[in-house]
This record gives C-alpha cells, sequence and structure tokens, in this order.
C-alpha cells in the first residue's frame, strides 16, 4: 500500500504542496483532481522521486521512500506512467519492453502479480503487433501502452499515472480506464491523476481534490457521484480565466484557505513557510469497496 503523510515539496526552496496526504489500499485506485498548476505532477513526482520532498512520508508497504532517488524508489516497487508518456522516439515497442524487463527489483517477493513480456503484450495486445515500430512511429493510445507496459515490467506494487487519458481519443481514454482498473483489481495500489471529474469518478474508488497544495477534499466515488457539487466548485474556478486571459483572483475565502495573498504567486514562491491551517472541506473517512485480488493477474 502506499502511504503518503505531511508531505512538503516543491522546487528552488519555494513550496508547491503543504502537508499533503494521501493513502491507497492494495487493489485501490485513488484519483487526485485539481486545477491547472494544484501541484497533481507534483505529487507524483514527489512519490515517484522524481521531486525530493522537504519533509514528510512517502510509505510504500511500511518503507519510507521520501527522499530517494528515483531509480531506488522504482527498484522499491513504484512505477510511474508520466505525463506525457516520453516514450524514446528512436527506439522499437520491444527495446522498450526488453530495457524495463531488464530493471530488477529489490527487496521482498511481490505480492501482486509478475509481469512478464508475454504477459504484458497479453494485456496489451495491440504493442504485439507494433513490436517493431519505433516510438515515434506510434499513436498516442499506443504510446501510452507502452508506458504503461514498460511500468509494469519493473514489478510496481504501486503505479502511478499521469493524465494517462491525456490526448487520447475519447474511446481509447476509456480502454485506458478499463486497464487501471483491471490493474487495481490484480493487487496494484493505484493513483491516478485526472483532469475530467467524470473520469475520476469511473475509474477510482476514491477522490482526492489537490487545492494549491493543499488536500482540500477526499471522499468515496461513490459519494462524489451521489452528489458532485462540492467537487465541481472546487474545480470550477479552474477555468476561470480572467477576461485578458490573466492570472484568475480566489476569492477572499480561497485566498485565507491557502494563507496567502489574493494573487496567486508564480511557480515557486519563495522560501518555504510553515504551512498555515489546512482549509475547512472536511477529509471523509470512508473505507475502500475494493476487495484486493492480487492472485488475478491478467
Ligand atoms: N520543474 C519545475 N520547476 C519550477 N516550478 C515548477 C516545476 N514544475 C512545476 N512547477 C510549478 O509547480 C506548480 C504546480 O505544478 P504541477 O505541474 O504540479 O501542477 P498540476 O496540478 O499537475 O498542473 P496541470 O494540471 O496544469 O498539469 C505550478 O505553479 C508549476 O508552475
Amino acid at each position: 500500500m502506499l502511504r503518503v503523510s505531511g508531505l512538503h515539496a516543491g522546487y528552488d526552496g519555494g513550496t508547491v504542496l503543504h502537508d499533503v496526504g494521501v493513502e491507497v489500499a492494495a487493489g485501490e485506485v485513488q484519483a487526485v483532481v485539481g486545477r491547472n498548476g494544484a501541484g497533481k505532477s507534483t505529487l507524483v513526482h514527489a512519490v515517484a522521486g522524481l521531486v525530493r520532498p522537504y519533509r514528510g512520508e512517502v510509505r510504500v508497504d511500511g518503507v519510507d521512500l521520501a527522499g530517494r532517488p528515483a531509480h531506488r524508489v522504482a527498484r522499491a516497487g513504484v512505477g510511474l506512467v508520466p505525463q506525457g508518456r516520453r516514450v524514446f522516439p528512436r527506439l522499437t515497442v520491444a527495446e522498450h519492453l526488453t530495457l524495463a524487463a531488464g530493471v530488477r527489483r529489490r527487496g521482498t517477493a511481490s505480492s501482486g502479480p509478475r509481469w512478464t513480456v508475454p504477459g504484458v503484450l497479453e494485456l496489451l495486445p495491440r504493442l504485439a503487433e507494433r513490436l517493431r515500430h519505433r516510438g515515434d512511429q506510434l499513436s498516442g493510445g499506443e504510446q501510452q501502452m507502452v508506458a504503461i507496459a514498460r511500468a509494469l515490467l519493473t514489478q510496481p506494487r504501486v503505479l502511478l499515472l499521469d493524465e494517462p487519458g491525456e490526448g487520447l481519443a475519447p474511446e481509447l481514454a476509456a480502454r485506458v480506464r478499463e486497464l487501471i482498473s483491471r490493474l487495481a483489481s490484480a493487487g496494484l495500489s493505484i493513483l491516478v491523476i485526472e483532469q475530467q471529474l467524470p473520469h475520476a469518478i469511473e475509474v477510482a474508488d476514491r477522490i482526492a481534490v489537490l487545492d494549491y497544495g493543499r488536500v482540500v477534499f477526499t471522499d468515496s466515488s461513490a459519494a462524489v457521484r451521489a452528489d458532485p457539487a462540492p467537487v465541481e466548485a472546487l474545480l470550477s474556478v479552474a477555468g476561470a480565466a480572467t477576461p485578458d486571459g490573466g492570472v484568475p483572483v480566489p476569492s477572499d475565502q480561497e485566498a485565507a484557505r491557502n494563507g496567502s495573498d489574493p494573487i496567486r504567486p508564480g511557480p515557486v514562491g519563495g522560501p518555504e513557510e510553515p504551512a498555515p491551517p489546512p482549509g475547512p472541506p472536511p477529509v471523509a473517512t470512508s473505507p475502500s469497496t475494493v476487495t484486493p485480488s492480487p492472485s488475478s493477474a491478467p
């Protein structure tokens, strides 16, 4: 399982994530939604070891990985499907898979499925037809499949997906969400960044909203489906660019919640400051409805 607690992270001394906490049980899908620039990718990168947290814990099956470099985090069982896929243009699909299969995981044997190249090709049959194609000859969907296959071949217990449907045709994005559900059924803990709330509700067991680097809402997808208004309200200001295309001005309440002045600072907000009190939305605690089934590998 993945347990992130008290996570503060950012860039060049500026803080983007403030006291972030999130838990993902084995077999569970946790979606994180939030407005542009809320810190979603930073969260994924901090978990994956690509951004070094200032403080806080990133525990995978009880072992704190915070501050370890990305390759060691990967070896400890965290797979990343990055935003934009990051497929190598000159390598073939087969080469991508061979490289990934060569990454050895340290530590105890995985309780989940052990992924092999034939296994991922069975899961993603389209790739079997494209083994000789180079990265730059693949469609966006095929590149996404390569990115997922590559992550699975590192034998993750935790899978992080940063906007996996981005740039894909709706039908293909829906297939990726189906695939995510199947991977969770195989026992993985999955943290997925989703831009669209309906997609998050569809794919996830639980939803968390990140706003200005803080978790301001968390509840089951079922609860959000039944009453999406609170989350929609948190996300709605997202598109509210000012008429002149400038920086949106948060309400006073929002500014108070963020402990900042009403005009949002740029990417790095100066030296790290003590986190102001957490925002008002309650943090729900309803349990996951998913039963892990590690033995049901696809
Ligand atoms: N490498 C970086 N160096 C400095 N600042 C960064 C860097 N990456 C992101 N940021 C800043 O951190 C903040 C959070 O960015 P992040 O990419 O985590 O947000 P996001 O919620 O994923 O946004 P989006 O939905 O637009 O992808 C933004 O203000 C962004 O400009």
